[in-house]
């Protein structure tokens, strides 16, 4: 089976410490893969490693059949590999469509009409619809960000990625600050995503996890000590002992 992203043997050593410790995992097409580990784990680093903002010591990335290991985070993204970060570059006092328009003018790198109001413009107005849309927040395309809840704004930093169309979303704490209401929200949605995009999902949150991974991998002190389906991640006694021991898992 062809895989959309390989990584190999990929390390990173902050002084006496690996954070990531020859970590090797594919990823298929439409696959949502999800890390999980204690804190201090290197899950973070891991994700910024494949984001291209931390530099691997070793090791290799190879996405859609390239080797991406020595590319800057923007090149990245133009291939489409998509980081949905907490976004900074938010203009709050603008509507959330007018936000995911201005995403997918900066993600094509050049102004369409630019003497024209960007509302007009339904090369930027269509994709940007559609990615609201599947953000789930089609009710509040003309609101404001500012007026935004928690919760929508993480939909919203979701839309501005999923805009850009990419072929591998890399889901750092999506669910993070989230009221249960709201992170049941999300699962919804990234059930609605499961198949049309892979996605690479870094949760606490086991609840979500055991419900919308198709595989499990888990990292301990920088190392993958078991990689399988929801089941057998359940069922592995060394997972059980070496992290989830004080975790009650989702039956
Ligand atoms: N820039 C850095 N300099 C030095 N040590 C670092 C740096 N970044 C991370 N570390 C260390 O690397 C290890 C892995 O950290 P990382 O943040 O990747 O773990 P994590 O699994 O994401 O943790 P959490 O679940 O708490 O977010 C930790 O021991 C951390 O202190």
């Amino acid at each position: 089976m062809s895989h959309i992203l390989e990584i190999s043997q990929l390390a990173k050593r902050y002084g006496g410490l690996l954070a990531t410790d020859h970590v090797s995992l594919t990823l298929a097409p439409g696959e949502l893969h999800a890390i999980i580990g204690p804190n201090g784990a290197g899950k973070t680093t891991l994700i910024g490693q494949l984001g291209g903002e931390v530099a691997p010591d070793s090791g290799s990335i190879r996405f859609d059949g390239k080797d991406i290991t020595s590319l800057a985070p923007a090149q990245r993204a133009l291939r489409g590999l998509a980081r949905s970060y907490q976004i900074t570059s938010v203009f709050p006092e603008l509507s959330v469509l007018e936000n995911v328009a201005l995403a997918m003018q900066a993600h094509c790198g050049h102004s369409f009409g630019f003497w024209t109001p960007m509302l007009r413009q339904p090369e930027l107005v269509e994709p940007a619809l559609h990615a609201i849309g599947q953000a789930g927040l089609a009710h509040r395309a003309r609101a404001p960000v500012s007026d935004l809840a928690h919760g929508e704004r993480r939909q919203l930093e979701l839309a501005m990625v999923l805009v850009a169309e990419p072929k591998l979303l890399l889901l750092d704490e999506p669910m993070a600050g989230m009221s249960h209401q709201e992170s049941g929200k999300v699962v919804e949605l990234l059930q609605g995503l499961k198949g049309r995009y892979a996605m690479l999902l870094v949760e606490h949150d086991m609840d979500a996890v055991f419900a919308l991974a198709d595989r499990i991998s888990v990292l301990v002190y920088g190392r993958i000590i078991a990689s399988g389906t929801p089941q057998e991640i359940r069922a592995n006694e060394e997972v059980r002992t070496a992290y989830l021991g004080d975790e009650v898992l989702p039956v």
